[in-house]
């Protein structure tokens, strides 16, 4: 269960999120919303990205503030720009990196597999940052589901891939054994969720049913 309790942020003087509370026990969540209304930010204070300047975050009974570390292994972040999280010189590498400390034969393995998935075996060995921009989304996702998180947030993942891959993908968070919690500007894409929640100015100014949030959103943006 993921606990939002009157969360309000802001960078320097602006405030970006006001007073937001909300418990999130779905297996689906969307999180749509116009630019610039909060929608990236709550996503990342639900891995302790960001940190609230008033209110606090729980997942699972641990606080974003006070087990960081814990909270950080068990929700894994898929960010917009894939560059910000590619972190090793080779795909296979970059996979390989979440899950140091295991055995050189279980993680070739994990790794392995994982690739396969994600269509990018043939690239195990390439240099990650000439992936293609899709490509690199993939590869971010794949490297953040190779250590199972428990939850995974995804802010805007599907952003640069074109029709294939964002089926894929979209498929692909839909069999999810995970939680999951998507942030997009994609209203196809969630109306398979449990849940939607459309912000706007900072606030939550509907939770509901996806087909309901979509009619929200489209009024409220006309
Ligand atoms: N690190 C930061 N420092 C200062 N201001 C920020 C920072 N991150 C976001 N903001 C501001 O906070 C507000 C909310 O941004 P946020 O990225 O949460 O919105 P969003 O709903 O995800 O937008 P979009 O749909 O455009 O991605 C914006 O006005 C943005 O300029």
């Amino acid at each position: 269960m993921i606990e939002v309790d009157a969360v309000t942020h802001r960078y320097g003087d602006r405030t970006v999120l006001r007073d937001v509370s909300v418990t999130l026990t779905e297996q689906r969540v969307g999180v749509i919303g116009a630019n610039g209304s909060g929608k990236s930010t709550f996503a990342r204070l639900l891995n302790g990205l960001v940190l609230p300047s008033a209110g606090t975050v729980t997942v699972d009974g641990l606080s974003t503030r006070r087990d960081g570390a814990a909270v950080r292994r068990s929700v894994g972040f898929v960010f917009t720009d894939p560059d910000a999280q590619i972190l090793m010189p080779t795909v296979a590498e970059d996979v390989a990196f979440g899950l140091r400390g295991l055995p050189a034969a279980a993680v070739a393995e994990r790794v392995a597999e994982a690739l396969a998935s994600f269509g990018l075996a043939g690239h195990a060995d390439h240099p990650a940052h000439l992936l293609s921009g899709g490509q690199k989304q993939l590869l971010a996702l794949c490297s953040v589901l190779v250590t199972e998180p428990k939850v995974l947030v995804c802010d805007e993942p599907t952003t640069l891939l074109d029709l294939r891959n964002t089926r894929k993908v979209l498929a692909l968070l839909a069999e999810l054994p995970q939680r999951v919690v998507l942030v997009t500007h994609d209203l196809d894409a969630v109306l398979a969720m449990d849940r939607v929640l459309v912000f706007d100015d900072g606030r939550i100014v509907f939770d509901g049913l996806p087909a309901d949030a979509v009619s929200f959103y489209v009024d409220l943006s006309s």
